[in-house]
């Protein structure tokens, strides 16, 4: 796969050399070589002529200047002979991820729309959930706007193999989208853009929010307390029953999130439990009976591939050590494949 990659980007990759192995590189001075002061540390072969140079040197590999993205993205360009068949499969990864523990899970509340932090659990389930997709590709990330998903969206993000760096895009007005934007098409290419809505929020607990769990249960009951929080069209008092969630969460979802699955990109949602549920509930046809059942984990990234307009659960990921990874599809493979070349 490396040499598809490389045959695909020959003529226009861009290298750094470090200091002194400058001069072991100078044989590829015909393909564009230019000293850039940052980039990944990376042990780069080249083909030419039909073989494999290893450059032995460190070198800093930036990025490809080509039009494809294949260095950063390998999954949708894989061409070579070889991989001909790769080209017709189509399919896309869509990773869905729970927050890590807040403050407020901790101590039992109901959260709902209230903005809380991650407690150190939480950031290292966030982290730690960072580790399991650490090698499945990621084009864009959508979160809630809520601090607890945000966090578990950056934490999570910061351990991929790839090293790009997540973005938040700030579209709340035109100064924001203007002030914040990349004026670099290099550096606008080593970032993921992470976009906030607050459609994907929690479902809005009402005058649950803030009260002890097992204090309202204690208050109005076992069944009531349950009724209000995993039926599907019950509210809780002055709040949002699933159903309610589901229409601003699944709209959203279809509206912004399905598209950019049907045109190729891989994408990451980090939001929270009866939202996720609410989406779970659309992609995996569940009724309004069996949604009830549904319990989500914080920090549990759950992986599903879209392919033929049809989404498959592939369940919750295995760390990134573990070989099962290689079972998800072909093309999750090669891409795993590419990173253990390329970021070792
Ligand atoms: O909002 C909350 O309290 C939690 O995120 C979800 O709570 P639940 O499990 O009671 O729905």
């Amino acid at each position: 796969m490396a040499t598809a990659m490389f045959q695909q980007c020959i003529g226009t990759i861009q290298l750094n050399s470090c200091g002194d192995e400058w001069g072991s590189c100078k044989k590829f001075r015909n393909y564009s070589l230019r000293f850039i002061s940052r980039g990944f540390a990376l042990d780069v072969r080249l083909l030419t002529k039909g073989s494999f140079i290893s450059s032995r040197s460190k070198l800093h590999l930036v990025h490809a200047l080509s039009s494809h993205s294949s260095l950063v993205d390998p999954v949708s360009s894989i061409s070579d002979g070889a991989n001909d068949h790769q080209k017709n499969i189509s399919e896309s990864a869509l990773i869905l991820i729970r927050h890590g523990e807040s403050l407020w899970n901790e101590m039992n509340l109901f959260t709902g729309s209230i903005d809380v932090s991650l407690t150190k659990k939480g950031v290292e389930e966030a982290i730690e959930a960072g580790k399991r997709i650490s090698n499945i590709p990621v084009d864009i990330i959508y979160t809630s706007s809520l601090i607890r998903a945000k966090m578990t969206a950056m934490l999570a993000m910061i351990q991929h193999r790839h090293k790009k760096v997540p973005i938040i895009r700030h579209t709340e007005s035109d100064q924001a989208k203007e002030w914040t934007r990349v004026f670099s098409e290099e550096t606008e290419r080593q970032s993921i853009p992470v976009i906030t809505a607050w459609q994907l929020n929690e479902r809005m607990y009402g005058e649950l929010q803030g009260l002890h769990k097992q204090e309202t249960i204690d208050r109005y009951g076992k069944e009531k307390v349950h009724e209000w929080r995993r039926s599907y069209d019950i509210p809780p008092p002055k709040g949002e029953s699933l159903e309610m969630c589901s229409q601003r969460a699944v709209s959203y979802f279809r509206e912004q999130i399905e598209p950019q699955l049907q045109s190729g990109k891989h994408v990451m949602v980090a939001a929270h439990g009866n939202c996720l549920r609410s989406i779970i509930m659309y992609l995996d046809k569940l009724t309004s009976l069996e949604v009830t059942t549904l319990e989500l984990s914080t920090g549990v990234p759950l992986l599903y591939i879209y392919k033929e307009g049809k989404f498959i659960r592939r369940g919750s990921l295995v760390g990134p050590t573990e070989a099962g990874v290689y079972a998800y599809t072909e093309s999750l493979a090669l891409y795993r494949q590419y990173l253990d070349e390329m970021f070792q």
